[in-house]
């Protein structure tokens, strides 16, 4: 199959815009990886047209326990039904390091207020001696915030997110296999470790008058974002001719979706789609849980050599002059951070600004 896309001379960008649009997203069995060199060869096949076409996916047989997507589930149910001194205890605000509870309309999308309730967890670590001289984003490594009204939720939080990870790490060996290089090709970029930043979220039911951004159209900064949805709907992802996709949950499966890291690793050949929520009618309440599995802060991202039949289709990196996408990993991460949280960044970088 590999021989076939080198030695290929049409243009797959050619091949690919004569296919018809498809207006669903598409299901990956990642499980099929593990099948015979055939299956190996079209799981690969098919997953190079999606990154190509949306590099976002419905993504089953990924082996995660349902009874931990259940207890995870619950647990954010209950986090979000405390009183609000409980949530309010590990208000972001008191962490330099981004984690912790923001209230509904305190993250901000392109400067607009996200009516969205959540709590923010990265990888749990000690953290750093930080000095004059160090790069800034050092200041955002430590330990996450817990709430004392719900003790169980750290265990619950922690082993969901390390299920993810090893989730997020299958999707990009089998991306590696898809652009034909080792499976080992995005390794360096998740070493020592990779980032794992996980949300918990409450969209509440949409006031009569209000607004309806849930969460505003954005792509997300990572490399794999694993996207759990509860029973409501409310994902919208725009495709390449800007129709918007909607994204409903599928029970057993995740939404899975490429971020502007591999954009940028790929020169554009993958996309990471611009994506939104929007709010539950008045009266309901939509919950989700994403995890975005990140490249290590101390890296910088390298530009993969394609096979040539898909660099001829590489896109370039469509880059927002007012919002510049940094190779350095730690920078371009701090930056995303200092925009969605700017009242954090007054109490904590307030010598950045
Ligand atoms: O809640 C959702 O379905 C989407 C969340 C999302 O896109 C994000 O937080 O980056
Ligand atoms: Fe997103």
């Amino acid at each position: 199959m590999l021989e076939a896309l080198t030695a290929s001379t049409d243009s797959y960008a050619d091949e690919k815009m004569s296919e018809s649009v498809i207006a669903h997203l598409p299901t990956l069995d990642i499980s099929r990886l593990d099948g015979t060199p055939d299956e190996r060869a079209s799981v690969a096949a098919d997953l190079r047209d999606i990154l190509y076409e949306h590099g976002f996916f419905y993504l089953s047989g990924h082996g995660v326990d349902p009874t931990l997507v259940a207890e995870v589930l619950a647990a954010s149910k209950r986090f979000f039904a405390l009183p609000e001194a409980d949530k309010l205890e590990i208000e972001m605000i008191r962490s330099p390091r981004f984690r912790g509870y923001s209230r509904a309309g305190a993250e901000l999308t392109q400067g607009r207020p996200d009516w969205r309730e959540q709590v923010d967890f990265d990888c749990e670590e000690e953290a750093l001696a930080v000095g004059p001289d160090s790069p800034a984003w050092q200041r955002t490594i430590g330990p996450n915030l817990w709430p004392s009204a719900m003790p169980e939720l750290k265990d619950v939080i922690t082993r969901y997110q390390d299920a993810v990870t090893r989730v997020g790490l299958d999707v990009l060996r089998a991306i590696a296999i898809a652009l034909g290089q080792d499976e080992d090709a995005f390794e360096p970029m998740v070493r020592p470790r990779p980032r794992q930043h996980l949300k918990i979220l409450r969209y509440p039911g949409r006031a009569a008058a209000g607004s309806d951004q849930g969460v505003g159209a954005h792509k997300d900064g990572g490399l794999v974002t694993i996207l759990l949805q509860d029973e409501l709907a409310g994902l919208r992802v725009q495709g390449q001719d800007g129709e918007w996709i909607d994204a409903p949950p599928v029970p057993g499966s995740f939404v899975v979706n490429t971020g502007e890291l591999l954009e940028l690793a790929t020169n554009g050949f993958v996309r990471a789609d611009v994506h939104a929520a929007v709010s539950p009618p008045p009266g309901l309440e939509r919950y989700s849980i994403a995890f975005f599995l990140g490249a290590a802060h101390e890296g910088s991202i390298p530009l993969i050599d394609l096979p040539p039949a898909l660099k001829r289709a590489e896109r370039g990196v469509s880059s927002d002059p007012a919002n510049p996408l940094f190779r350095d990993v730690g920078a371009n991460h701090l930056k995303a951070r200092l925009r969605s949280h700017p009242d954090v960044a007054r109490v904590h970088y307030a010598d950045l600004l």
